[in-house]
């Protein structure tokens, strides 16, 4: 029987990296073969089982990805955009899965995701859970069926410690609304209104961010029309939720062609 696949998870000592860690041992369907963070990280050179406070695993944590992607068949990255760019490059040559799980990805980092999966299989996703992505494709008929006179605006909740706003989720949601309009979320696009901004111009797609405690994330698109409304809602409570459709994604980009997958393709929806 063939050996089961080899995971790194980088940015380990994270709340998804330590979530992560944990999924991977408990799935029976991977095998936990190495840990990154960046240099000067205080769990670098530590075992990732008693980084994380139980017993030993023998996985050290190490700062040199490209060694510990050589020896993987997936690399799963929840970090921060500019690792993931150069994660995107290293795990390409390796011809390990990337599964990118960062938000906040900017054109530049977009750009060179895309070169690195014209050579291996990467999946990339705000939202790695199936209950938002079934929510992306809701989004999207429920925008085709009303017109412009029902506005419509993403509200987002996370975690006191989350840096990037709106989140990957609501952009998600946000890109399903405009294509079930037919326009261009990038015009149509309207983030946190504050002052004398004037009457709400026909047709926008507004964001809201709120920022919190220990949030884990919560998502409404909200459809507000003259005498009714309607509210799609997606809470999550419990970040394993993540982990699991990433996991997922690592082991369903085994033996696909190079190329850049979402979870729509992991999830056949
Ligand atoms: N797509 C999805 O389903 C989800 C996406 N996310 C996204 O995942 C990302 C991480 O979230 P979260 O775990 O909460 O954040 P954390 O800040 O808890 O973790 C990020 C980890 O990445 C590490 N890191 C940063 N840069 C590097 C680097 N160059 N090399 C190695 N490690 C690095 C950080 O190390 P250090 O502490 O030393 O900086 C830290 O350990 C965010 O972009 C978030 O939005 C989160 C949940 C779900
Ligand atoms: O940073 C987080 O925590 C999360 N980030 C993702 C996002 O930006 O949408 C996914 C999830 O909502 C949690």
């Amino acid at each position: 029987m063939s050996e089961l696949p080899g995971i790194v998870i980088t940015g380990a000592s994270g709340r998804m990296g330590q979530m992560l860690v944990k999924t991977v041992l408990a799935s029976g369907k991977a095998r936990l073969v190495g840990c990154v963070e960046r240099a000067g990280n205080p769990w670098v050179g530590l075992d990732v089982g008693q980084a994380m406070g139980g017993a030993a695993l023998g996985v050290t944590v190490t700062d040199d990805p490209l060694e510990a992607f050589a020896k993987a068949q997936a690399v799963i990255d929840f970090t921060a955009p500019a690792a993931t760019a150069e994660f995107a490059a290293l795990a390409a040559q390796a011809r390990a899965v990337h599964v990118i799980g960062t938000t906040g990805l900017e054109a530049e980092h977009h750009a060179r995701i895309d070169a690195a999966a014209r050579h291996a299989v990467v999946v990339q996703a705000g939202n790695m859970g199936l209950g938002i992505n079934l929510l992306v494709g809701l989004t999207r008929k429920v925008a085709q069926a009303l017109d412009a006179d029902w506005d419509v605006e993403v509200i987002e909740a996370h975690h006191r410690m989350k840096v990037d706003a709106p989140s990957g989720t609501a952009l998600m949601l946000g890109q399903a609304a405009a294509e079930g309009r037919g326009v261009s979320l990038q015009e149509a696009r309207v983030s946190g209104r504050d002052g004398i901004t004037g009457a709400r111009e026909r047709g926008t797609i507004g964001f809201s961010a709120i920022r919190g405690g220990d949030i884990v994330g919560e998502h409404d698109v909200l459809f507000a029309g003259d005498g009714e409304r309607i509210i799609l809602r997606h809470v999550a409570t419990d970040r394993g939720i993540f982990a699991r459709g990433a996991l997922r994604a690592a082991l369903w980009g085994q033996g696909q062609k190079p190329g850049r997958y979402d979870m729509m393709d992991v999830l056949g929806l």
